[in-house]
């Protein structure tokens, strides 16, 4: 992964809060109160008076998965980089300099192509992401149609296919009445779920038909009992393949964000991570696991201060410290990926032992995990009567900022702009984006 060590550098001399995408989030889960729905097989909209005389109109259910997306090929490996790098919530340029996005995704995206093919080439020549979320998709469906909810499900990747484009074109095509939104991600941040829906609330917004669509977004859903348990089910069972369990250290290794995102623009990823730890502990202690446990932060590059502690610098602290036993849990994603396939399993392991541990173990991502899709199913039942159009719903923009505040926006402006140019010209900025993951 790559530390963005400008956009960190930048938060540091506090223009983060001229990101905007970030904070027209915040509005977007607002539930439409009062608004009746059935949650069972065809369902109706409140109806007009005309309405309720002529007709009933039938109800057609869309739940659509927010997910990263990955290269298919290594051939797709540039080109995905360069999608993400130009997303302005990876890049975090002031408004000034967003002319410079796409030259400087072009720039990083051939920096870092070499290092990203090396890695997918050795988890098999690609992503295998698309694969598990088609899957996740078809059995969400399932479980949806066994709890009397008739929905399509549809998939919308950020960088790669189907892109969120190619997943809207759809959902208006299929003629879909009601949608709910569900990310991938059980934390939110502004770098994964806060990018995919604003890249929705972008297409949604400029549609005549979609942006009367009523959506549902569920922002994030670590808090759900069925999650929390389906982990701790996950890490029980994997603590049974040491041979003795109680000395085996859980440790939680969440994908890091740069620090900035949590400091200068508000991101809640931290907290959440911190308290859905919490809560996978509680759970275990209920079932009389009182193991030791750490969280730390995996997959950044770079010079710019990430969430610490970092993954690699705990294992070899936990191998000084004489740990011999330790499972690793993947906890920020529920599907394996690169960073679980190459970083954990390769890199992770190999330095783990490197520095003492004995006894290695590595809990799976919960991929199609039955409890764990009953309970997304749950969320998204939950979920529709919320639904309203996405046009209805506020995004403020740097005008909006601009008016609330001319001096201090004018003066972030100047100075945001000022330190990206001299950060842009540097060295040590540009090789950031080649170092190796650890
Ligand atoms: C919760 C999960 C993730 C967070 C937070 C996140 C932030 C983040 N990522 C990058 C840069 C890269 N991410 C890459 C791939 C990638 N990232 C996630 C998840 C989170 N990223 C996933 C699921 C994937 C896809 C993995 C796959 O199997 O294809 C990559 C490409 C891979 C590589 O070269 O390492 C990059 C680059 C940043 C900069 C960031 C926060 C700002
Ligand atoms: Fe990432």
């Amino acid at each position: 992964m790559i530390s963005l060590s400008l956009l960190g550098l930048i938060g540091v001399f506090g223009t983060a809060a001229l990101v905007v995408g970030v904070f027209g989030t915040a509005a977007l889960s607002k539930g439409l109160a009062g608004k009746t729905f059935c949650s069972v097989g065809v369902c109706t909209y409140p109806l007009s008076d005309a309405e309720s005389r002529s007709h009933v109109k039938e109800e057609r259910v869309g739940v659509l998965l927010l997910n990263l997306g990955g290269p298919d090929t290594l051939h797709d490996v540039r080109p995905f980089l360069y999608n993400l790098f130009a997303d302005p919530d990876i890049i975090r340029l002031p408004r000034l300099f967003r002319f410079l996005q796409r030259p400087l995704a072009q720039l990083i995206s051939v920096l870092r192509a070499r290092k990203s093919k090396e890695a997918y080439a050795s988890i098999g020549g690609g992503s295998p992401l698309r694969k598990i979320t088609d899957e996740q998709a078809d059995a969400l469906k399932s479980e949806l149609e066994a709890k009397k909810v008739s929905a399509n499900v549809y998939v919308a990747m950020r960088y790669w296919h189907p892109f969120t484009e190619e997943a809207a074109h759809q959902i208006k095509k299929d003629r879909i009445t009601r949608l709910v939104v569900l990310p991938l991600y059980p934390q939110f941040s502004i770098s994964t779920t806060g990018s995919s829906i604003r890249a929705l609330n972008d297409i949604f917004r400029k549609d005549n038909i979609l942006s009367k669509l009523p959506v549902a977004i569920i922002k994030s859903w670590y808090r759900r009992d069925g999650y929390i348990k389906s982990m701790a089910d996950l890490i029980e069972k994997e603590m049974q393949s040491f041979d003795t369990p109680q000395e085996v250290m859980i440790f939680f290794s969440a994908h890091g964000v740069p620090v900035t995102y949590v400091v200068n623009a508000g991101d809640p990823y931290k907290d959440q991570m911190e308290e859905c730890i919490y809560m996978i502990m509680q759970e275990l202690k209920a079932r009389g696991i009182d193991n030791n446990h750490r969280l730390a932060y995996q997959s950044r590059v770079g010079p710019v201060q990430w969430l610490k502690p970092y993954t690699d610098e705990v294992l070899v602290e936990l191998g000084q410290e004489g740990v011999k036993s330790l499972l690793a849990v993947p906890v920020s994603f529920v599907s394996e990926h690169i960073e679980t396939l190459e970083e954990i399993d390769m890199e992770y392991k190999e330095l783990a032992f490197k520095s003492g541990v004995e006894n290695w173990g590595r809990v799976p991502a919960l991929g199609c995990t039955s409890s764990f899709i009953t309970d997304l199913a749950d969320a998204v039942i939950e979920a529709l009567p919320s639904a309203t159009p996405m046009s209805t719903l506020a995004t403020p923009s740097s005008a909006q900022q601009f008016r609330h505040n001319p001096v201090g926006y004018a003066i972030k402006i100047f100075f945001g702009s000022f330190f990206t140019l001299l950060l842009l010209l540097s060295p040590r900025m540009l090789s950031a984006f080649r170092k190796p993951v650890v």
